[in-house]
């Protein structure tokens, strides 16, 4: 380590040493692991697999919110529905707030309203997007989710080994028309190869505590090409993959629709709008929040909804009687003379628990995304710093045994009565969708195509092991990756004909 280095751990050290024993001897802080002096918890915070770390502290210090410290850095861990509602919703002036990431500031991320700091940004964005998929908006995209599921069914009864290539397909495929009215033919579109790059940088970087410079911002003064700066030289790459992001299906977007040539979508919409505008400044106004809520959108929607069909593949093979019991339900209401629909929502509470119990048993984003309270606050007498980052642990709340019984059981009879209709009494697992203003505002969209997509594909295929060259079952390892998504290791599924229901053309 350089002395330049040295010198800066030292000094920031030695700060963050001093505001810690002035606040500790001041408040009471939420129960947490033992600190050391100046580094905190530095050694002995997870560093993968957070959520199931957060949820042990939980118990063994008896308390749903757990505090740790990093190198002066105040950590909130929530970790029961009631404390969430508590913080996050009723007191949600105080702790809507995003933490200050450097990387995402120097990747671009910090456009999208998603990484954004709570004000005025933030609120212009989520507006524009509420506009366009609000529960009252998202009927207009069932025709194009009904597509995308043709579509996915197609595939995978010609190349079902490719399964998971096709479910991105489809998740990829059905924002891009949406929002730009793009038509891609194979999963080997470009804008794909963007969206998944993205979605990758926004993964590593809004892990908290990732980037040392968050917790020494002297390092920002590192130049690139010195050891400590490895942060400087991933973000002069990865910006323009962001930028990208924003800008390229946009701008697509915006030549067909000036060339007259464009299929209707929420862009185009947001260009006939904005022709309608009389100053040029309100023009530009309106065209820098869509092309940053846009992207927000397209990004938003991939990795969520293939990792939530993801996870329903792998329950479906490790419980057989699920989707007997599903398919049972799908041949009984509808028969074979048709697909489902999303109108057959109503009628099939069974494959709504499927949706429900996939979202609560493997919640994509197992500790959401970071919060952070602006003011000093108190709950339950412990005291929350302002500054401090928020943690909404959603593995945590959607495993509580109090809650959901057995909660490392696939059950999505849990949410059904004895007549089989949902239950007001269970709740459905919101908190996989985060929290308060922060709430993801495209859950009924996400809700819409990944009931759809359950629905056709059990109604199509039984969802099986595989087996090897010896005749054996090829066994899923049942592991998941560590990170803000949280994915299952890759693994094999043989996806069977019915013969129940006609595959599209
Ligand atoms: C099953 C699928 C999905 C899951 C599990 C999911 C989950 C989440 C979570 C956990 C958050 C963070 C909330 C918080 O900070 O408290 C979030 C935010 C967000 N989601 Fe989703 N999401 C899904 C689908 C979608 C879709 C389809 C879209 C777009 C059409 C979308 C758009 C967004 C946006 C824009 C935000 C940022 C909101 C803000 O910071 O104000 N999501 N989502």
């Amino acid at each position: 380590m350089s002395t330049f280095t040295t010198l800066a751990l030292a000094t920031a050290s030695l700060i963050s040493f001093l505001l810690y024993h002035h606040r500790v001897r001041k408040y009471k802080l939420p129960p947490g692991p033992p600190r050391l002096p100046i580094i905190g918890n530095l050694f002995n915070a997870p560093k993968s697999f957070e959520w199931l770390t957060y949820q042990a502290w939980g118990h063994q210090y008896n308390s749903d919110v757990v505090h740790f410290q990093i190198l002066g850095t105040n950590f909130i861990v929530v970790n029961s529905a009631g404390a969430a509602d508590e913080l996050f919703d009723r007191r949600s002036n105080n702790f809507s707030d995003r933490p200050d990431i450097l990387m995402v500031q120097l990747t671009g991320w910090i456009r999208s309203f998603g990484l954004m700091q709570y004000g005025d940004g933030w609120r212009a964005q989520r507006r524009l997007f509420h506009q366009y998929f609000r529960a009252s908006a998202v009927p207009t995209y069932h025709q194009s989710s009904a597509t995308a599921v043709q579509d996915l069914i197609r595939n995978l009864c010609r190349s079902p080994d490719q399964w998971m290539q096709h479910v991105r397909f489809m998740a990829g495929s059905n924002i891009l028309r949406v929002v730009y009215g793009m038509e891609l033919v194979s999963a080997e579109d470009p804008s794909l190869d963007i969206i998944e790059k993205s979605v990758e940088i926004f993964s590593k970087i809004t892990v908290a505590g990732a980037y040392l410079v968050d917790y020494f911002p002297m390092l920002k003064h590192v130049p690139a090409w010195f050891p400590g700066g490895r942060f400087k030289r991933e973000a002069a790459e990865w910006r323009p993959i962001v930028n990208d992001m924003f800008v390229v299906p946009y701008d697509q977007a915006k030549e067909s629709f000036s060339s007259g040539d464009y299929k209707p979508s929420i862009t185009t919409e947001i260009l006939s709008e904005i022709g309608q505008l009389k100053r040029e400044t309100e023009q530009k106004a309106l065209e820098d929040v869509a092309i940053v809520t846009m992207g927000s959108a397209f990004a938003a929607a991939y990795d969520t909804t293939t990792l939530t069909l993801v996870n329903f593949v792998l329950a479906m093979l490790l419980c057989p009687h699920v989707q007997a019991e599903a398919q049972k339900k799908l041949d009984e209401t509808i028969g074979s003379d048709r697909p489902p629909e999303i109108a057959d929502k109503s009628t099939l509470p069974y494959i709504t628990a499927v949706m429900y119990e996939c979202l609560r048993w493997r919640p994509p984003l197992p500790l959401s995304l970071p919060h952070r309270s602006t003011a000093d606050d108190e709950y339950k007498g412990f005291h929350i710093p302002a500054g401090s980052i928020v943690i909404g642990n959603a593995w945590a709340i959607l495993h509580d045994p109090a809650r959901y019984p057995d909660p490392e059981k696939f059950l999505p009879e849990r949410f059904l009565d004895a007549h089989g209709a949902l239950r007001a009494d269970v709740p459905e697992p919101l908190a996989a969708f985060g929290y308060g203003r922060r709430v993801c505002p495209g859950r009924h969209f996400a809700y819409d195509l990944v009931w759809l997509a359950i629905a056709n594909v059990l109604a199509a295929f039984d969802i099986v092991k595989p087996v090897d060259v010896h005749g054996r079952p090829v066994e899923p390892s049942g592991e998941y990756t560590s990170g803000t998504f949280s994915f299952p290791v890759p693994f094999q599924a043989a996806f069977r004909m019915r013969g129940k229901v006609a595959i599209p053309a």
